[in-house]
C-alpha cells in the first residue's frame, strides 16, 4: 500500500478522482480479507462449541451416571480447566492477518479525502445548484438538469453532509430542504434521529425553539442528549421564563438578617431566601436612592455611554462600566459575610430596549493552577438600580427562579458548591428588555479569602444558609 501524502485536491480533478476510485478498490478489497479473516476464526469457535455442546447435552441428561464414573469427571475438569481458557484467550487475540488488515486501512487513511474536500464538493454541488437553478429533491432524486442517469440517487448520508453545509454557507432554507430529504430517506428512527436532530439546531438558531423540540422528541431512548439538544431546551426555559413578568412567590421565607457582621445586628437586612441549593437571596433596600442617582450621573458614566457613539447598537445590548466604591464593598461583606479582598470591581451594566445577557455562568471554570492562582468567582451579587417598565428580569432556567428587578434591591447567589465544584444549576440571563433601561450593579466575589467565612467542605456541596 502506498505510503504517500496527498497534495491535491480530489474535487478539483477528474485524475485525482480516479485515484480515489483506486483507493477504495483498494479499502474494498482489505476489508473484504479482514471480514474472511473474522469468518474464519468464528467458524472454528462455532465448531468447537457444537463439539462441547453435544458432550455437555449428553452429561446432562444423566448427569449421577456420568459423573459416578472417574473418568467422566476428570474429563470435566479438565475441559472446563483448559478448553475455556484457551477459548477465552483466543476470542480476544487477534489474528496476524487481520492486523495486518488494519495496519494497511491506518496507512490508508492519508489518502482519503478530508473535510476540505468534501467541502470542496459540497461546494461543487451548491455551485451547480445556484446555476442550473437546480432544487434538492432534483438532485437528490439523481436529476441533474435533464441529464438523469439510473443510480446516482443520493443517499441519506449525502443529504445529510450537503445539509450540513449549507449550514455553513448560512442558506437555511436549503439546508432545512436537504435535512428533510436526508430524514425521509433514513429507514430506522436512530439514523432518521440524525437528520431530527439537525433540524432542530437549525430551527433553534432561528429561535424557532417549539418547533426544535419537536424534532427532539423523536429521540430514541438509548440515544443519550447532547448537549445541543440541552441547550435548545434550555433557551426555552429561558424564552418561557422570561414571559413570567411577576417574580414568583418564594417558597422559602423572608426574614431579617442580623447575624452576618456586627453591622447587621445594628442595621439588621430584609431577606427573601429563593434557593436553598444553589444558596440564593434577594435582599431589600440594601443600596439608596441618593447612592444610585450619585452613580448614574457620574460624568465618567454618561461618557462612556455616549462614547460608543453607536445608540442603537447600545441599546440593543449591554453596556458596562467598572465601579470603585469602598462603601459598597462593606455593605456587600455585611450582607453576604464574604470577604471583597481579589474581588473584581463593580460593574455597572446598562441595557436599552432589548438589551440582554445570554445565558452563561458567572464562574471562569479556571484549571487547577490558574484557579489556585487567581480563585474563581464563588459568588456573585447584583444590585437593582431601577425598576424596568417591562421585561429585564434575571433568570435561572435550572432552578426556575426569576428575579424581577426592584430598585435598592440585589440578588446574591453562589455559584461555586461548599466544595468547590462549580454549580451548574446556576446557569443564568437577563431577558430582554421590553420597555425602559435597566441598570444593574455586579460583584463577582472571589473565592480566595474566603477561606475562613466559607471553608471549604469537601463532602459538602450545600453552603449553610446562615453564612449569609
Ligand atoms: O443583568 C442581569 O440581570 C444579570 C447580570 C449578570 O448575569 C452578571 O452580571 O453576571
Ligand atoms: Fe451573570
Amino acid at each position: 500500500f502506498a505510503k504517500s501524502i496527498r497534495k491535491k485536491s480530489y474535487a478539483a480533478s477528474t485524475m485525482e478522482l480516479m485515484n480515489l476510485l483506486e483507493v477504495e478498490d483498494k479499502l474494498v478489497d482489505n476489508l473484504n480479507g479482514y471480514v474472511e479473516t473474522l469468518k474464519m476464526k468464528l467458524n472454528l469457535m462455532k465448531r468447537s462449541l457444537t463439539a462441547m455442546s453435544t458432550e455437555h447435552n449428553e452429561m446432562q441428561s444423566d448427569y449421577e451416571s456420568y459423573l459416578a464414573n472417574p473418568l467422566n469427571s476428570f474429563r470435566l475438569i479438565h475441559r472446563l480447566h483448559t478448553s475455556w481458557r484457551k477459548w477465552y484467550h483466543y476470542a480476544f487475540r487477534t489474528e496476524n492477518n487481520a492486523l495486518v488488515r488494519i495496519e494497511n486501512a491506518h496507512h490508508m487513511r492519508m489518502l482519503l479525502p478530508t473535510s476540505l474536500d468534501l467541502e470542496h464538493a459540497c461546494r461543487g454541488i451548491d455551485d451547480l445548484m445556484s446555476f442550473y437553478d437546480l432544487k434538492p429533491e432534483e438532485l437528490a432524486a439523481g436529476n441533474l438538469a435533464g441529464y438523469s442517469q439510473t443510480d446516482t440517487e443520493l443517499t441519506a448520508y449525502d443529504c445529510l453532509a450537503l445539509g450540513e453545509f449549507s449550514v455553513q454557507s448560512r442558506k437555511d432554507d436549503l439546508a432545512e430542504a436537504w435535512f428533510n430529504l436526508s430524514l425521509s430517506r433514513f429507514d430506522n428512527i436512530f439514523d432518521q434521529y440524525r437528520a431530527h436532530e439537525a433540524l432542530a439546531m437549525l430551527l433553534a438558531k432561528n429561535k424557532q425553539l417549539t418547533a426544535a423540540l419537536h424534532h427532539l422528541d423523536n429521540k430514541p431512548e438509548e440515544v443519550a442528549p447532547s448537549h445541543g439538544v440541552t441547550h435548545i431546551e434550555e433557551e426555552l426555559a429561558t424564552v418561557q421564563n422570561c414571559t413570567v413578568v411577576v417574580q414568583k412567590p418564594s417558597r422559602l421565607h423572608c426574614r431579617y438578617n442580623s447575624t452576618t457582621t456586627p453591622f447587621t445586628r445594628i442595621a439588621p437586612l430584609k431577606m427573601e431566601e429563593l434557593s436553598l441549593d444553589p444558596y440564593m437571596v434577594v435582599f431589600h433596600d440594601v443600596i439608596y436612592d441618593r447612592e444610585i442617582e450619585l452613580m448614574l450621573n457620574s460624568s465618567n458614566f454618561i461618557l462612556s455611554l455616549t462614547d460608543s457613539g453607536q445608540e442603537s447598537e447600545v441599546r440593543a445590548s449591554k453596556d458596562s462600566y467598572i465601579v470603585e466604591s469602598k462603601t459598597l464593598n462593606d455593605r456587600v461583606t455585611d450582607m453576604t459575610g464574604l470577604s471583597m479582598e481579589l474581588s473584581d470591581p463593580f460593574s455597572l451594566i446598562n441595557y436599552g430596549i432589548g438589551g440582554h445577557y445570554m445565558l452563561h455562568y458567572d464562574y471562569h471554570k479556571y484549571t487547577n493552577t490558574t484557579r489556585a492562582k487567581y480563585g474563581d468567582r464563588i459568588a456573585t451579587l447584583l444590585f437593582y438600580l431601577g425598576e424596568v417598565d417591562s421585561g429585564g428580569a434575571t433568570i435561572f432556567p435550572r432552578i426556575n427562579i426569576t428575579v424581577t428587578p426592584k430598585k435598592g434591591s440585589a440578588v446574591f447567589w453562589y455559584n461555586l458548591h461548599n466544595s468547590g465544584a462549580l454549580h451548574l444549576e446556576t446557569l443564568h440571563s437577563a431577558c430582554p428588555v421590553i420597555s425602559g433601561s435597566k441598570y444593574v450593579l455586579t460583584k463577582w466575589i472571589n473565592e480566595l479569602p474566603q477561606m475562613f467565612s466559607t471553608p471549604c467542605m469537601k463532602d459538602s456541596n450545600l453552603h449553610p444558609p446562615q453564612n449569609v
